[in-house]
């Protein structure tokens, strides 16, 4: 029987990224670049004012001046005449002449000129060059690195992609996987009838997931020792067993395999246990570091944190486990800090243990009983952004 990190670190060692392709930036979301991204084009490409005010030559100081045009963002201005000024948005590109902005609060409309042109009094004094300027590439620099190989794709980046004019991006593929739920008793949750779940079924089901292409191929139930779990016997014949059983509660009857495919990577098997807790914690613990592996993530592992227990938790002397439990951020007697409550009963049946569950606590293999207060390492399942927090969280003193 393997450990838990042993069956990550063989999991991890077979599967490999994707092959890349190439996609549509706004088709990247969600996905992971195979190739670093540089920008073509410094941002912003030219001076752009930071305020709506006006577009001066800092050396003309206060005093009053015709406006001789207006630059809006979008637009090529023409050169400002001497002893002019220009109007200018937020945004905008400085006129050819002018070398700072002078913000609309800073000046005062003064009525017009013989020749209709606006006249404004600018009333700041010392204005250094530059003032209210965004100099070309102080956001990006031409040939700058925006974006890493290996980064995944939110919202934020493909607006740097738009951005630095990046329509076509190298990510890697997406895995195809396909889902296989044996057993005779299991059925659509609106069905009446019962789905046939012998062991011709399961063998067909297996070589369809093949043939279709599948880069994983997940199967839930008959992985352990029973008479009808034919899914290991199967596996053996079809392809290479890494390992059949791991050292864990929930989850012990986890099995992977790889399949061979002409002329590609092999289709990796994952035999997840028909205990619907189980199978959804090995699910977490390997089969989604490996579907990352393919997507191209740098580091696919779960991430790994601290909490402290609000309840004693009773060890089991046989295998180590995964307790399920609500991570929030809650004061204590030892002041703020990630605090794990327990989802209640963990027997593998129960689905109810992972309910909002955002971490996994890793419980040693003893006798005895965890105290509450212990620190304990969990591995994290949710997202933390979205764990329950107390009303009265103070924000930083002097933050409004
Ligand atoms: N003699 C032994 N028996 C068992 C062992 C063992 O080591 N020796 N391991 C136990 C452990 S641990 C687990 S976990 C289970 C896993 O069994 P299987 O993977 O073979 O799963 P099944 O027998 O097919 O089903 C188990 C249980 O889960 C229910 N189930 C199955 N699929 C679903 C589904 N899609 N949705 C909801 N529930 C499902 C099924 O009805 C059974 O009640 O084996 C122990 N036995
Ligand atoms: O290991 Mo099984 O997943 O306890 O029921």
């Amino acid at each position: 029987m393997v450990s838990v990190p042993e069956a990550v670190r063989t999991v991890l060692g077979l599967v490999k990224p994707l092959e890349a392709e190439e996609v549509d930036f706004e088709a990247a979301l969600g996905r992971v670049l195979a190739a670093d991204v540089q920008a073509d084009e410094p941002i912003p490409a030219y001076r752009a004012s930071i305020k709506d005010g006006y577009a001066v030559r800092s050396t003309d100081g206060p005093g009053v001046y015709p406006v001789a045009f207006e630059a809006f963002a979008g637009q090529a201005p023409e050169a400002l005449p001497e002893g002019c000024i220009a109007y200018i948005g937020t945004g905008g590109p400085l006129p050819e002449g002018a070398d700072a902005v002078v913000q609309i609060e800073d000046s005062i409309e003064q009525g017009q000129d013989e020749q209709g042109r606006r006249l404004v009094k600018i009333l700041l004094e010392g204005l250094k060059p530059g003032h209210d300027v965004r100099e070309i590439g102080s956001d990006v620099q031409a040939g700058e690195r925006i974006l890493p190989a290996g980064q995944r794709i939110g919202a934020a980046e493909i607006g740097i992609l738009a951005g630095s004019g990046a329509v076509r991006v190298r990510v890697h593929r997406r895995p195809l996987v396909a889902v296989l739920s044996t057993g005779d008793e299991v059925r659509e949750p609106a069905a009446r009838s019962l789905s046939p779940g012998q062991e011709a079924a399961t063998r067909a089901a297996f070589a369809r997931a093949k043939d279709e292409g599948s880069d994983a191929l997940l199967v839930t139930g008959g992985v352990s020792m029973g008479q009808r779990d034919y899914v290991k016997p199967l596996l053996e014949q079809a392809g290479t067993v890494h390992f059949g059983k791991v050292l864990m509660k929930p989850g012990k009857p986890l099995t992977f395999a790889d399949v061979a495919r002409p002329g590609g990577a092999p289709m990796f098997v994952f035999g997840l246990p028909g205990n619907p807790v189980s199978g959804l914690v090995t699910f977490n613990l390997v089969v989604r570091p490996a579907l990352r592996r393919m997507q191209g993530w740098a580091d696919p592992s779960l991430r790994r944190v601290h909490a402290r227990l609000d309840c004693d938790i009773k060890q089991d002397p046989v295998r180590p486990e995964y307790h399920r439990a609500v991570g929030a951020w809650r004061r204590g007697e030892h002041g703020w800090e990630l605090v794990a409550s327990s989802t209640g009963g963990q027997v593998s049946s129960r689905l109810l243990s992972m309910r909002s569950a955002n971490l996994l606590l890793e419980i040693p293999k003893r006798k005895g009983v965890l105290v509450k207060g212990t620190i304990v390492s969990a591995l994290v399942i949710g997202d933390l952004g979205e764990m329950p927090v107390p009303d009265d969280v103070e924000p930083t003193p002097g933050f409004a």
